[in-house]
């Protein structure tokens, strides 16, 4: 077996058990394509990096806080300690094998978020304990909810954190309406000396699992030992060994266990029966079958009707066995969703999930195998492009590092070398299924550029290989976008932070000659007043000598705010005559209709009023007309000049910028001059961390949340810090808080203001919370920006 070194040496603390996963048999029941999905710094990579110690996969953790984790390994990434791209590792676990892919937190790299969630079947969503749910939280649960992933646990972290509290974390997700039902699988235990919860520490000291019905308990060093609980009531109310008689968790536990035993027999009649023939009272709940207890969890999973709660410390490894053995026992396997189990004997179907490029490796393509097993002599087609491509090897990728392997069966996650015209969310087929009347599978969306930045080339020499490692580096990032207006080239992205590691890797990965001009926000042109009713439009040009007239009819009109669903959402729709989408990912490429929807995209991308991209625009596509015997290539063209034709006639349309949701957290004394700052720069202050949250996309949380009635939500006092705090300030914040929406535009420099006025105690989370309607002063403003009046 073949083993490839990407840039960083070998070090002692790998292990060489990794090594032959991928020659190990692949049953697919037992694979997990698994993401972890969270708000920055909720603990990700750190819970990533305490798995690969669990399961034998390193000798040593890495810390976020050294650069040292296996995951984060571009210098970027290590230098601030955050996650930038999403990197998959293969975990085994007792009879699993876990595909992880440790996401990043920051909504700058919402791209990566979107890629992962596109391809696994389920998901490890983390809080932070101190903070409960946060807005990248209902971020990168929307992202989940966009592309169905099936199955999901919950990891309430850091709860070793002076003010994590289990109990008011779990109420945050009926709060935020994350999920009506969460289910918590586990207690926290504090301490084992009933005195430490008067004392209020911070800590967590064992968990109990109330499914497996016994107490873990961890050493200082993160070694555990594990106790049974009894299962006669009657013993366990005068203590339970470990758990010394006077541990004020002890007469919580029974009705833990008979809550969560409740709440899955409301989704099965079966268990519901089993539990109406218990003996009245505790003893027949705490002496149920565990087995069955598990088997009917994981039917609720898989159904989606209730959210498995778990929770430790993953920087203490407390918790991450039982996050691996719910992972295993709960989500979903790719045969799960497939229901078909001669899956892999099918034709090949993969989906490119991500594209990146190695100095050593060239073009390295994610993929997933949705069906049949793919070796290097298959011969794929991209459905997507129409190219035949050819692979030169098979990966599988350990974070940095990768070990070839023969085949990728079904089920499974790898890496492809020799693609050359793959690019993220492309279907791939063996070029034997390719005239199947299968669909494509579900393309993956790009996240909407809100900031952009001139990209000037040092010398003319400079400016090819800058417009090269531009369209290279948009190869292996969709969410970067190139175009080029009035000469300049500008580079569109998701955020500030994501500009300038976009800035880094030019020079650092592509090694070209450039610097970065000013940046400003993306704007975007509606369309104007006179949209015409296009009445069969035409088009000439002339072929081989005879004239053609395609003739292309589109009926346009503004999209209306409730059409768009996700308020952040950005962009435009084009449906065919009988209202369905044009450019389907069913669509085979080459066709009349993917060339006249490339032709569409193209006027849409630039404005002839303005240059800006035209957003917000509702097409539908009535006829096309195309003489017999005219090339249908001409109709990418044709539909370009006609629709162009119609949004010029339209007239100018309204300007639009993109919005932020931010949270801000200063102390006591900075909240004045915090607030007045963000008034003098166009946001609208919603609230000072005492009324109602704000959502990611800017709205005002629903009132109320899911109710509590039904769910069990622990006791506070159970998290003895998280407790004392409540108590202490009557608030779950130990700063003030301030939640308002701001025009990006003004928000661009905002951590170096916040700095000065917070004297560097402030803190802040934006979200992108989508395009809005200029006022008329603005509009001004921003034609004179871009250069327009
Ligand atoms: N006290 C405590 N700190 C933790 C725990 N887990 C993570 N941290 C710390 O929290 C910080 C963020 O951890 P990361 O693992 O980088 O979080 P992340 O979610 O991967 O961050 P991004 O990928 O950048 O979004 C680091 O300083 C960690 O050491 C924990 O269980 N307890």
């Amino acid at each position: 077996m073949l083993l490839w070194r990407t840039g960083r040496r070998f070090t002692a603390k790998w292990q060489g058990c990794r090594r032959g996963l991928a020659s190990a048999h692949h049953n697919p029941a037992e694979i997990r394509n698994i993401a972890l999905v969270a708000h920055i710094d909720s603990g990700k990579t750190t819970l990533t990096e305490s798995i690969l110690l669990r399961s034998s996969y390193l000798s040593i953790s890495g810390s976020v806080d050294t650069g040292s984790t296996t995951t984060d390994f571009l210098p970027a990434e290590r230098e601030r300690g955050i996650t930038i791209q999403a990197a998959s590792i293969p975990v085994r676990w007792k009879d699993w094998l876990f595909n992880l892919i440790d996401t990043p937190g920051h909504a700058d790299f919402g791209m990566e978020v979107e890629s992962a969630s596109r391809v696994v079947d389920g998901a490890v969503v983390l809080l932070d304990s101190v903070e409960g749910v946060e807005a990248q939280t209902k971020g990168v649960w929307t992202q989940l909810d966009r592309y169905n992933v099936p199955t999901r646990i919950m990891f309430l972290n850091k709860l070793d954190r002076a003010g994590a509290s289990f109990g008011a974390s779990l109420a945050s997700l009926l709060t935020h309406r994350l999920h009506p039902h969460p289910l918590a699988l586990v207690l926290p235990i504090a301490s084992f000396d009933p005195q430490d919860y008067k004392r209020a520490e911070p800590g967590i000291q064992g968990l109990v699992d109330l499914v497996n019905w016994e107490v873990w308990r961890w050493d200082a060093d993160g070694h555990y030992a594990r106790h049974p609980l009894p299962t006669s009531a009657q013993d366990l109310a005068v203590g339970a060994g470990i758990l010394h008689p006077l541990h004020p968790i002890l007469p919580h536990l029974v009705p833990a266990r008979t809550q969560l035993l409740d709440r899955l027999a409301m989704s099965s009649d079966e268990l519901m029966d089993a539990l109406l023939d218990l003996p009245a009272g505790p003893q027949g709940y705490v002496a149920f079958n565990n087995a069955l207890l598990l088997r009917h969890l994981r039917q609720a999973t898989l159904r989606n009707q209730v959210l498995p709660v778990l929770c430790g410390a993953a920087m203490k490894n407390i918790g991450t066995d039982l996050v691996m053995n719910y992972v295993g026992a709960l989500l979903a396997s790719p045969l799960d969703l497939e229901h078909d189990p001669e899956q892999d004997k099918a034709p090949v179907r993969l989906l490119a999930w991500k594209v990146a490029w190695d100095k050593r490796l060239g073009w390295m393509t994610f993929v997933r195998v949705y069906s049949g097993k793919v070796n290097r002599k298959t011969t794929l087609i991209n459905r997507t492009c129409g190219q035949k491509e050819r692979i030169s090897k098979l990966l599988l990728l350990y974070a940095s590092q990768t070990e070839e392997v023969e085949e990728l069966p079904f089920g499974t996650v790898g890496v492809l070398l020799g693609l050359k015209h793959t690019r993220t969310g492309d279907t791939l087929e063996s070029s034997l299924a390719h005239n199947t009347s299968r669909t494509a599978l579900r393309e993956i969306a790009t996240p909407p550029a809100v900031v952009a930045v001139s990209v000037i080339p040092n010398s003319h020499a400079d400016l090819q290989p800058v417009q090269d490692a531009l369209q290279a580096l948009s190869r292996t990032d969709p969410s970067v976008r190139v175009d080029t207006q009035e000469g300049q080239v500008l580079a569109h992205g998701l955020g500030a932070l994501h500009l300038e590691i976009v800035e880094g890797r030019l020079r650092d990965e592509w090694k070209v000659g450039f610097k970065f001009g000013a940046r400003r926000v993306s704007y975007r042109e509606g369309l104007g007043p006179g949209a015409p009713s296009a009445d069969a439009p035409t088009w000439k040009m002339e072929v081989a000598g005879t004239t053609a007239t395609v003739s292309i009819t589109l009926v346009l009109r503004p999209l209306h705010a409730d059409e768009r669903g996700d308020p952040a959402w950005d962009g435009n729709i084009v449906l065919d005559a009988k209202g369905q989408p044009y450019d389907t990912p069913n669509s085979i490429a080459g066709t009349p209709s993917v060339l006249v929807a490339q032709g569409l995209a193209s006027a849409l991308s630039a404005s002839p009023h303005t240059a800006l991209a035209m957003s917000h625009v509702h097409i539908q596509v009535l006829k096309i007309d195309l003489p017999s015997g005219t090339p249908t290539s001409i109709l990418t063209g044709a539909a370009a000049v006609i629709l162009r034709n119609h949004i010029r006639d339209a007239g100018m349309g309204p300007l639009l910028e993109p919005f932020v949701a931010l949270k801000v957290s200063v102390n006591e004394d900075s909240l004045g001059r915090a607030v007045k700052d963000l008034t003098e720069h166009g946001a609208e202050v919603i609230d000072l961390g005492t009324g109602p949250a704000v959502g990611a996309d800017g709205t005002e949380e629903e009132v109320g949340g899911y109710p509590q009635e039904g769910n069990y939500v622990p006791p506070l006092w159970l998290s003895p810090s998280g407790y004392y705090r409540e108590a202490a300030t009557g608030s779950p914040r130990l700063k003030r808080a301030i939640n308002a929406v701001a025009p990006l535009s003004q928000m661009l420099d905002y951590s170096n203001r916040l700095r000065a006025l917070s004297g560097g105690h402030g803190v802040f989370e934006m979200a992108n919370a989508g395009f809005r309607e200029v006022s008329s002063a603005r509009r001004l403003e921003i034609l004179k920006e871009i250069g327009r009046v």
